[in-house]
């Protein structure tokens, strides 16, 4: 079995747990209100800033020319899809500079960053890769079953059609597809340099943190209550 399917199928039920979020539901039915998605925008702004800072640790640490060929693509890819994106629906939201600067970090965001430079800093760039993959994976399965279902058209935020439209589009899906591709041709042609079990922690991890990135601006998480068990 190729690590790619190993990962898909521990981590099941993490990534059905997203599929079927309120979030993602919002989505679909186009009733997550607007404010619900730009504070989650504000958050991804700092996720995408530090999935691109670990591509470029990557690349400027790596001698993998096939990492250094798929990764300077894989910047491409993100920067239509996650950046730009982001900015044309800054636009359409109001989202100002002025509300870039004054978001804080909450919570998930802060520990999902932390461990992707954690597997990298501790591990090495295979690992990192491996920490990496469920962010555009798990996206693309999302939006392409929801494309697929067709619900989502008869949703009245043209924002969110954009939004689903484009995670299931066919370069994206590209993109992601070579980044499987990758990591599975490393682990199999550099496995003297993995820690299987810590491979796959690296990836079932990042599935859970990405259950909480929903999660977090509907809670919403705040640092100063940090959400505690009511009882026993
Ligand atoms: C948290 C998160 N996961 C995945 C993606 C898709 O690239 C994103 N933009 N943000």
């Amino acid at each position: 079995m190729k690590f790619s399917e190993l990962a898909h199928e521990e981590t099941k039920e993490l990534w059905q747990s997203s599929k079927n979020h309120p979030f993602i539901k919002g989505i679909e039915n186009g009733t997550l209100p607007l404010s619900a998605f730009k504070a989650y925008l504000l958050q991804d702004n700092f996720y995408v800033q530090n999935y691109l800072a670990i591509y470029d640790k990557i690349l400027s640490t790596t001698d993998d020319n096939k990492i250094i060929q798929e990764l300077q693509s894989g910047i491409l890819a993100i920067n239509d899809y996650d950046v730009t994106q982001q900015k044309n629906i800054y636009k359409q939201l109001n989202i100002t500079e002025k509300n870039i600067h004054e978001t804080h970090m909450l919570p998930t965001t802060y520990h999902y960053i932390c461990h992707m430079h954690h597997a990298f800093n501790e591990y090495n760039e295979i690992h990192a890769l491996s920490a990496l993959l469920p962010c555009p994976w798990l996206y693309l399965e999302i939006f392409e079953e929801m494309l697929a279902r067709k619900n989502y058209l008869q949703g009245s935020e043209q924002i969110y059609i954009d939004f689903i439209e484009s995670y299931a589009d066919s370069n994206f899906q590209k993109y992601v597809h070579k980044m499987i591709a990758l990591l599975d041709d490393l682990v199999a042609n550099r496995f003297n340099e993995i820690q299987s079990d810590i491979l796959l922690q690296q990836f079932v991890y990042s599935s859970a943190e990405e259950l909480r990135f929903w999660q977090m601006t509907l809670l919403p998480e705040q640092w100063e209550k940090y959400s505690i068990a009511q009882s026993f």
